[in-house]
């Protein structure tokens, strides 16, 4: 038997989001404490995330902010991972290290496709090249290689599309927030749990 995919619902905001995401099992939520319709504060972060069990990760999302910043915020929300969409170099890896957070890199695969680590990352994200507009990059294109390692597909992923999705590029795991969503950062439960379920149904094959 192949390891289920790890599956990411990112974007949550409300008690009710962060319910559906852990009872439909996801292996991680994310809260955004980048600028985004999104955006979380650090002491509604940590009020959703102690209902998390300690199974699931919970992750903190960035663009462009100061090391300190992402560090404040971190410790401030008590997430256990950070996920990084700016254009963050190996010294600011190396700043957040000794934290022993999970460290996430986010990036696009123009220009060739990344190495998981080669930062200091845990673990890679391929993302569109605007995060979170639920806008899908060309992952299906032809030539497109598959970083080695672990690494989670995200951008513009729906309970439609994700089953064709990762048998095209056959990632690690999967990362959704837009497609999962009723309006604008507004979390559906039912597409949740959709999505849910079509990627363990992918996982059966
Ligand atoms: O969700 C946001 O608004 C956001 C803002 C800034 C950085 C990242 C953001 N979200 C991440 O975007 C991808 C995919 O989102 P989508 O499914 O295409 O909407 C995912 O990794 C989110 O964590």
């Amino acid at each position: 038997m192949t390891t289920p995919l790890f599956i990411k619902i990112c974007g949550l905001r409300t008690e009710g989001d962060v319910d559906a995401a852990v009872d439909a099992g996801a292996d991680a939520i994310g809260f955004v404490f980048a600028d985004s319709p999104r955006t979380v504060d650090a002491g509604t972060a940590r009020r959703l995330a102690e209902r998390v069990p300690p199974g699931v990760l919970t992750v903190g999302v960035f663009r462009g902010q100061p090391v300190e910043e992402v560090r404040a915020l971190t410790l401030a929300s008590g997430v256990r991972a950070v996920q990084l969409h700016g254009d963050e170099g190996r010294e600011y890896y190396d700043a957040l290290r000794p934290q022993g957070w999970t460290l996430i890199r986010a990036t696009s695969s123009e220009g060739g496709t990344p190495r998981c680590g080669e930062l200091g990352e845990d673990l890679l994200l391929l993302d569109a090249p605007a995060p979170g507009a639920g806008v899908p990059w060309n992952w299906g294109a032809e030539g497109f290689t598959p970083p080695a390692g672990r690494w989670l597909l995200a951008g513009g992923l729906t309970p439609e599309n994700v089953v064709e999705a990762v048998r095209t590029t056959t990632p690690w795991g999967v990362d959704v927030s837009s497609g999962v969503e009723s309006r604008r950062g507004v979390k559906d439960p039912a597409l949740i749990r959709a999505f849910v379920e079509a990627v363990r149904a992918a996982d059966a094959f």
